[in-house]
C-alpha cells in the first residue's frame, strides 16, 4: 500500500461502508422502480363481460347492454353502457288486451342484443326484465292480468340464448334506491381514489348524490338525509365498499307526469258541449279525449262525470292559472290512489347535490333549464313558453314529437310544482340539482344499479388493492427515480472527493 493510499484510508475511515451503504440502496431502489412497472404494466387477460337489462317502464321498453372487464368487476365504474335499444311502441301494460304482442315487441332490440354480444359469451350472459309504474297499475287493476301478460314476456325471452334471469315488477323503493346506486356508482361517489395511497391516508369517502326520477307514471327521491331516516318503508341499508349508508327512498304511484296529466284533466268540470279548459296547455292546442281510454287508470276513483265519450281539451296557455291546477294536485283526495301524497308522506329535508334524470332531464333540457338558472329564471322561461300559441310552437319546433311537444307547458310547471311544494327544494337549493340524461356515456336510471346488485357486483367491503392508480403510480415512480439519483449524485461527490484527495496526496 502507498502512503498517499494509507492516507486516504486513515483521513476517510468511514468511505468504504458509505460506498456500500450507497450501493444497497440504489441496489433497493432499482428493485423497488423495476417492481412497480411490473405491477402496474401487468398484462391482464382482456375477458369482457356482458349483462341485459330491460327497463319495461310505462311509457316504453328500452333495452341496455353492459360490459366490463371480467378481472375488474368489483371495481368502481368499470361497468360500462355499451347499447341502448329502444322498443319500438308502447310499455309492456300498454298489451294488456294483447299480451303476446308485448314480447314480440321485444325482437327487434333483442336480436340486436345477439349481433353485439359475441356468440360464444351468449348462454352466459344475464338478461333481466324489470317493470316500473306502468306495470304496478295494472297489477293494482287485474293481478290475473298482468301476471299473464309478464309470463308472455317471459316466453318470449327464453326463445333467446342468454341466461335469462326472469321478468318481475320491481318495488318503488327498489326503483329509487337502484337509481341511486346508478348515479353514485357513476359519479364514482362510493370510493374516490381506491388506489394504495389514499386507502393508506384513510380512505376518504365522498358525499353522495340524492337521485330524482320523474317517469310517466311514477316519480322517486332518493337521498342520505342529514338526520335519522324514518318510517321503515322509506329506508334503504346499504353497505357498499366498506362504507354503510342509510338512504331514504320514495316512490309516489300515480305521481308521473303522465298519471299526473290524467288526475290534472280529471279535475276540470266538463262544459256541455263537451269541452275543458286547460291553461296547460298552449293557446290554439285543442286534443281529444276518448273518456274510457284516457281515464282508464287507478289513479284515478272512477270516470269523471261525463255524458260523452270524447271530450275536447282546449288549451289556454296560462303558466300561473297551470301552477295552481297542479298544486291541487298534490292535496286533492278526490281522485288520487294514493290520498294526500305530498302532505301526509314523511319526507326528511332534502340536503346536499342532486341529480334529476328521466323526464326531469327531457323536460328541462328542451326549455335550456339544465343550466342551475334561479328559481325566477325558471319561471319566466316557463311563463313565456306556456304563453306562445300552439300553432307557433309547432312551427318552431317541427321535428318534436307532438305528443311531447304539447305536454311540455304541463311537465315543465309540473315539475317545478313538484320540486318546490312536492320536494320541499327552495330558491337556495334548487341549484343543487343538477339535470342529466347521461353520466360517463352511460343513461342515467335504476337498470344498472339492479344489474350490479344482482350480479353482486358492488362489493360490501373495499376490495384489496391489485395495481395502482394512474396518480399513484407516477408518484412512486417520481420518488424513487429522486431517490437514485440522489445517491447517485452522493456517490459521484464522494468518488470525486476521494480522487482529488489522492491526487493531492491527502
Ligand atoms: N323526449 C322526451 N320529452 C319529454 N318526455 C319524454 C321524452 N322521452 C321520454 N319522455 C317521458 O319520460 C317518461 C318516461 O317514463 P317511463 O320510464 O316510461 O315510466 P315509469 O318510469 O313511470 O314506468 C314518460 O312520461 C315519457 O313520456
Ligand atoms: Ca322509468
Amino acid at each position: 500500500m502507498t502512503e498517499a493510499q494509507e492516507g486516504v484510508k486513515q483521513k476517510n475511515p468511514w468511505h468504504r461502508p458509505v460506498i456500500l451503504l450507497i450501493a444497497f440502496l440504489m441496489v433497493i431502489g432499482i428493485v423497488a422502480l423495476v417492481a412497480i412497472a411490473v405491477v402496474q404494466n401487468k398484462q391482464l387477460p382482456q375477458k369482457l363481460k356482458y349483462g341485459i337489462v330491460l327497463d319495461a317502464g310505462s311509457s316504453h321498453t328500452a333495452l341496455y347492454i353492459y360490459q366490463w372487464p371480467a378481472e375488474k368487476q368489483n371495481d368502481t365504474g368499470k361497468v360500462q353502457q355499451l347499447e341502448a335499444c329502444k322498443v319500438e311502441g308502447p310499455g309492456i301494460s300498454s298489451y294488456s288486451k294483447e299480451v303476446t304482442k308485448a314480447g314480440l315487441a321485444l325482437n327487434q332490440c333483442l336480436d340486436k342484443a345477439k349481433e353485439i354480444i359475441p356468440e360464444h359469451q351468449h348462454t352466459e350472459t344475464p338478461l333481466y326484465l324489470g317493470a316500473t309504474a306502468g306495470m304496478r297499475l295494472l297489477r293494482l287493476q287485474d293481478e290475473q292480468q298482468s301476471q299473464r301478460l309478464l309470463n308472455s314476456v317471459e316466453k318470449f325471452i327464453r326463445l333467446y340464448p342468454f341466461n335469462f334471469q326472469g321478468a318481475r315488477i320491481i318495488r318503488g323503493q327498489e326503483e329509487g334506491g337502484y337509481g341511486w346506486i346508478t348515479i353514485n356508482y357513476l359519479l364514482g361517489n362510493f370510493l374516490k381514489d381506491s388506489g394504495w395511497i389514499t386507502q393508506l391516508s384513510g380512505g376518504k369517502d365522498t358525499e353522495t348524490f340524492g337521485a330524482l326520477d320523474l317517469g310517466g307514471a311514477s316519480t322517486q327521491i332518493t337521498f342520505v338525509p342529514e338526520g335519522d331516516v324514518e318510517p321503515e318503508e322509506s329506508t334503504l341499508y346499504f353497505r357498499l365498499y366498506g362504507t354503510s349508508y342509510t338512504v331514504y327512498t320514495h316512490s309516489f304511484l300515480c305521481y308521473g307526469k303522465d298519471q299526473a296529466l290524467k288526475l290534472l284533466l280529471a279535475q276540470r268540470k266538463e262544459s256541455v258541449s263537451g269541452t275543458i279548459t286547460s291553461p296547460c296547455f298552449n293557446k290554439e292546442y285543442t286534443r281529444n279525449l276518448n273518456v274510457t281510454a284516457f281515464y282508464n287508470t287507478p289513479c284515478i276513483l272512477g270516470l269523471p262525470n261525463t255524458t260523452q265519450d270524447i271530450i275536447k281539451v282546449i288549451g289556454e296557455g296560462n303558466a300561473e292559472e297551470c301552477r295552481k291546477h297542479v298544486r291541487a294536485l298534490f292535496s286533492s283526495t278526490d281522485y288520487t290512489l294514493t290520498s294526500c301524497p305530498f302532505n301526509c308522506v314523511y319526507q326528511p329535508q332534502v340536503q346536499g347535490e342532486f341529480v334529476a334524470f328521466s323526464a326531469f332531464y327531457f323536460v328541462m333540457n328542451f326549455l335550456n333549464l339544465t343550466g342551475k338558472e334561479p328559481l325566477k329564471q325558471m319561471k319566466d322561461t316557463i311563463d313565456n313558453f306556456c304563453a306562445r300559441s300552439w300553432n307557433e310552437v309547432k312551427d318552431n319546433f317541427p321535428k318534436t314529437r307532438v305528443k311531447y311537444l304539447s305536454e311540455y307547458c304541463f311537465s315543465a310547471n309540473y315539475i317545478l310544482i313538484l320540486l318546490t311544494e312536492g320536494y320541499n327544494f327552495t330558491s337556495d337549493n334548487l341549484n343543487k340539482i343538477q339535470f342529466m340524461r347521461k353520466i360517463k356515456g352511460n343513461d342515467a336510471g335504476w337498470t344498472l344499479g339492479y344489474m350490479l346488485n344482482l350480479t353482486n357486483m358492488i362489493p360490501a367491503e373495499l376490495p384489496s388493492p391489485r395495481s395502482l392508480t394512474h396518480t399513484s403510480y407516477v408518484t412512486l415512480m417520481v420518488i424513487f427515480s429522486l431517490f437514485l439519483l440522489i445517491l447517485l449524485l452522493l456517490t459521484l461527490l464522494n468518488s470525486r472527493g476521494l480522487l482529488c484527495r489522492a491526487q493531492k496526496g491527502i
